[in-house]
């Protein structure tokens, strides 16, 4: 099956500072990919590429494949329309609008959504948050869930989720494996940076990006101990072993 995501050969350089250095990922249809990596790997990074965001609208080199189309170049909303979209750690606030108004946005290109069944999905009471605004008299917990929820009134056909665990409790993770678990129903591809033990359980394979590089990419657990290895062992080090390894190209 042709990968939704094709991440090939991409680097990036700024300010001469390699941060990506040959980045390949393909991340199939309808999957949850998860990818890992150690601070500074280059994860928020990769994200903001395949988002068009922060100025970051092209790699230095490769190409950004969505769909089966190029997508180096193309500004956000062009991304957006091809059913491209991304929920941060920190969540947007949006000064007089209210839930209601910002899920029936998001919703407005399927009649057929619930936006009340939208909240419920993220653990909110529909009663008590539609007529509360986005600003930061929510918590940054609860603009967490109203993001997620716009997320599944939106129905983009592919996810960048970057650490949107941060800031969750954790009683409230088994909240968000569910919600994961409701996008892939709705057929929603899900990429997201983390590293919850948990949220990997829900993973359908994940990435690991060390030194700029994806090193491996297996099912989660595999990775996850990879991970543990890269995290105590020279970065540069496990890079060479990859590469000798023949992995990481
Ligand atoms: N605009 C920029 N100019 C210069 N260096 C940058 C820029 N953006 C990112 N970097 C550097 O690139 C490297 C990768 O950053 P990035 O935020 O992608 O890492 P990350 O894997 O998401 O890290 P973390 O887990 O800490 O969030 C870091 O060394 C960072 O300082």
């Amino acid at each position: 099956m042709e990968p939704i995501l094709k991440v090939d050969n991409v680097k990036l350089t700024i300010d001469g500072k390699a941060i990506l250095k040959g980045v390949n990922l393909e991340v199939n249809r309808g999957e949850i990919h998860a990818i890992l990596g150690p601070n500074g790997a280059g994860k928020s990074t990769l994200a903001k590429l395949i988002m068009g965001i922060d100025d970051l609208k092209s790699p230095t080199e490769g190409e950004i494949i969505f769909d089966g189309k190029v997508i180096n170049g193309l500004e956000v909303y062009e991304r957006a329309k091809l059913g491209i979209t991304l929920a941060w750690q920190e969540p947007a606030r949006f000064e007089g609008v209210t839930v209601e108004e910002y899920l029936k946005l998001s919703a407005r290109n399927n009649p057929d959504v619930d936006i009340r069944k939208c909240l419920e999905e993220v653990g909110l009471v529909p009663e008590v948050y539609l007529k509360r605004f986005v600003d930061d008299s929510l918590s940054g917990g609860e603009r967490k869930r109203v993001e997620l929820a716009s997320i599944l009134a939106f129905k983009p056909k592919f996810v960048v989720l970057d650490e949107i665990d941060s800031g969750i409790d954790f009683t409230s993770i088994e909240d968000i494996q569910k919600i994961l678990e409701t996008m892939k129903e709705e057929g929603i591809t899900v990429l997201m940076i983390t590293h919850n033990e948990k949220l990997l359980d829900v993973a359908d394979r994940a990435s690991l990006l060390c030194g700029g590089k994806v090193l491996e990419t297996s099912d989660p657990q595999s990775i996850k101990r990879k991970f543990e290895e890269c995290k105590v062992c020279d970065v540069l080090d496990f890079e060479q072993k990859g590469e000798k390894d023949g992995k990481g190209r």
